[in-house]
């Protein structure tokens, strides 16, 4: 079977542009542009000059009817134009959707009695399947709902979501464990428990965040917006204020007409901050989107805003730098004692540890010595499960204590129980292969300590230079580790993360966070593990690998389809653009303002008092294409910024005053001149047609 990613359409595409075409009329209604309150105050200027335009028609206003139309005209435009920019945003997304959806076809499930293989089991529809059931899900089947699997280990196509047809091992244990409902088991059984009720799955979710139907306004979009808002109404009053002014300025001099309503109206549209308005939704959308085409989900626009941010980034070790599938490849035995004994302790101390590592030392066992494991456990069996606080695992059998664990917690355990002979060569045997990057694990038997499990696990690759790549945007990369010192560093050098944590258990991950963030960083964390996701949940910007756990795709704000802890450069660079592009277009629209004061502002006190003809340093043609021109200027900006809002500033990775400073001359200076040529030109070309 082989499913391969969509290819990304353009935001451009007329699949895209048609619908969005649709959309903006649709979002003309008042009470969808409600969340947009500046283009809404716009939308209400459009009405008011569309009546003064009828009313030139009748007569009723004294105005040429072609000057009172054109204003209205522009000005519907200006908030067509905005809706466009934010329906243009949600297209490519929409499309996507609507994919996802199809193949979401109805599911039936397994639903079992009890969670055994073997147990008898009812067909249930997908939309049956409440949190806590338990479903088998066998080769060839799609998995009805997101869960974790309890039991097996099967490989499973994700295509459906992730777009990536490579099969990925799913397996009951480690972290590991994590189904999405939508997906296929290629091979094997697994038993799930179901962890979302119908409609709060992650392809639910992922589906209605990418719609945008869940997008929520981030904080650094909610103060920008009381600013515009501010703004608008500041120029409101402005010009509430001109009209008794202007009549009162015509009554003394006696000569001149007022200012009318529809060039106040045209004024206060152009004074209004109606650019970023208008652009202000399809920024933050179009950088989910952009994140989206990486195969990383957003849970929230804030986590991709903060990542602009990030100067400290924790990574876990296990699953996240290295790939997770700790596998024994040895056994060492120490003491004098022989490595098949070695191996039948480490075996039955693995009989019932369900982890990766317990299943693999059981492997390697049967690979070595023949050991089978046979279904039954012996009857007596105490079964020690793995804690990542313990570090420890095994069972109680025929009156012996079996243990296997990091290398310190079975030493401990063995002189807990009183025994005080620990083999002079064990401390180096454990050295030599943690200082080669591999996990040891020591066996024990009673008190009797019998040889280390050599765990092998491989470093993801190319992962160093990306690492390179964040320290040289000022992003320190911290790898925190259950492991022990030496395995750690190891893993550390080889990675190239500038600082590590060993022996960290949950409440460590989760301090070394709250230290970062009290010194004032921001801290971002990438981590797939059930012990990661306390620390995922306090991290500003939490990134769980969608290989992880159920509980730390939960306790994260981003998923990361594929799986790779280097994402976080794509993430933060996304999240500087969208922080940069809001800025970057702010200092536009506001610099936009000077030009417009010069060419509606004569504009106006002309009509008031005519002699004022100096005051038209523009040289525009006459008052009424002056104002038009810049109503015209106003609306037109909107598209044309459109390609910027949603590509998003061009990252330059420089230091942060610089790039202020550059984006300050460019759109701060830019966004002077820019109008003055653009109003002089549009209104050239309107003097030729009246
Ligand atoms: N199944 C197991 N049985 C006994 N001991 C284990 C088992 N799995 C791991 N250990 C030991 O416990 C230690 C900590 O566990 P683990 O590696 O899962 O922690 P972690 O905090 O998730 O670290 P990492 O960053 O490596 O994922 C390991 O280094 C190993 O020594
Ligand atoms: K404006
Ligand atoms: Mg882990």
């Amino acid at each position: 079977m082989s499913v391969h990613k969509p290819e990304p359409v353009s935001i451009f595409d007329k699949q895209i542009v048609g619908p969005a075409l649709v959309s903006s009329l649709k979002k003309l209604n008042p009470i969808e542009l409600w969340r947009n309150p500046v283009m809404l105050c716009v939308e209400i200027a459009s009405v008011i000059t569309l009546i003064t335009f009828i009313l030139s028609l009748t007569g009723a206003n004294k105005e040429p009817a072609w000057f009172t139309g054109q204003v209205s005209v522009w000005l519907w435009l200006t908030v067509i134009f905005a809706n466009f920019s934010e329906s243009l945003a949600e297209g490519r997304g929409k499309a996507r959707a609507a994919s996802l959806r199809s193949s979401r076809t109805s599911v039936s499930a397994k639903l079992l009695s009890k969670p055994e293989f073997d147990s008898a089991f009812t067909t249930v529809g997908a939309s049956q399947l409440r949190k806590g059931d338990v479903i088998l899900v066998g080769a060839n089947e799609i998995i009805a709902g997101d869960g974790d699997v309890i039991a097996g280990a099967a490989l499973v196509n994700e295509a459906a979501v992730t777009g990536e047809s490579a099969p990925v091992v799913r397996e009951s244990g480690g972290d590991r464990s994590a189904v999405t409902g939508g997906t296929t088991v290629i091979a094997n059984s697994i038993i799930v428990r179901i962890t979302a009720n119908p409609g709060e799955t992650f392809l639910d979710r992922m589906i209605g965040l990418i719609e945008g139907a869940k997008r929520r306004k981030t904080p650094n979009e909610i103060a920008l917006e009381v600013l515009l808002i501010a703004l608008t109404l500041v120029f409101l009053l402005v010009c509430i204020n001109i009209s008794p002014l202007s009549i009162y300025s015509v009554k003394a001099a006696g000569q001149g007409t007022p200012v009318s309503l529809t060039v106040l109206t045209a004024l206060f549209v152009c004074l209004a901050p109606t650019t970023i308005a208008a652009l202000l939704p399809a920024i933050g959308i179009a950088g989910m989107d952009r994140l989206f085409q990486k195969n990383v989900i957003a849970l929230s626009g804030r986590a991709i805003e903060a990542a602009g941010d990030v100067n400290v980034l924790l990574l876990d070790k296990t699953g996240t730098i290295t790939h997770g599938n700790r596998e024994a490849v040895a056994f060492v035995p120490v003491g004098g004692h022989t490595e098949q004994e070695l191996a039948e302790a480490a075996f039955t101390a693995s009989l019932a540890d369900e982890t990766p590592e317990g299943r693999s030392v059981v492997a390697l066992a049967r690979e070595k010595f023949g050991l089978k494991k046979s279904d039954a456990m012996p009857a007596d069996a105490e079964v020690i499960e793995f804690s990542a606080e313990t570090r420890l695992s095994g069972i109680n059998t025929g009156g012996n204590q079996y243990r296997k664990g990091a290398a310190d917690s079975t030493i401990a355990f063995v002189k807990k129980n009183g025994c005080i002979n620990i083999p002079a060569n064990l401390s180096d045997v454990v050295d030599t292969i943690a200082r080669a990057g591999a996990t040891p694990l020591v066996v024990c038997k009673g008190c009797e300590i019998l040889g280390v499990i050599n765990l092998k696990d491989i470093v993801k690759a190319g992962i160093q230079e990306r690492f390179l790549q964040l320290r040289s945007m000022g992003i320190r990369t911290v790898m925190i580790t259950g492991d022990n010192p030496l395995t750690a560093a190891a893993i550390a050098a080889e990675a190239q993360v500038d600082d590590f944590l060993a022996q960290a258990k949950p409440e460590d991950k989760l301090r070394l966070i709250k230290e970062n963030q009290e010194a004032g960083f921001m801290v971002a964390m990438t981590g797939d593990g059930t012990n990661d996701a306390p620390a995922l949940a306090q991290a500003d910007v939490a990134v769980a690998m969608n290989t992880g756990t159920q509980p730390a795709r939960e306790a994260a704000n981003i998923i990361d389809l594929d799986s790779n802890p280097t994402k976080l450069l794509d993430i933060v660079e996304v999240g500087k653009q969208i922080l940069m592009t809001r800025g970057n277009l702010t200092t536009f629209s506001i610099s936009n303002d000077v030009a417009k004061y010069f060419a509606i502002i004569p504009a106006m006190m002309l009509s008031v008092y005519p002699q004022l003809g100096v005051l038209n340093v523009m040289h525009l043609a006459t008052p009424l294409s002056a104002i038009l021109s810049a109503v015209i200027f106003n609306a037109i900006i909107i598209p044309l910024l459109v390609p910027l809002a949603l590509k998003g500033t061009k990252f330059r990775p420089m230091p942060a005053e610089k790039l202020l400073i550059h984006n300050l001359l460019l759109y701060g200076v830019g966004g002077i001149i820019a109008p003055f040529a653009g109003i002089k030109i549009i209104d050239m070309c309107v003097a030729m047609f009246v």
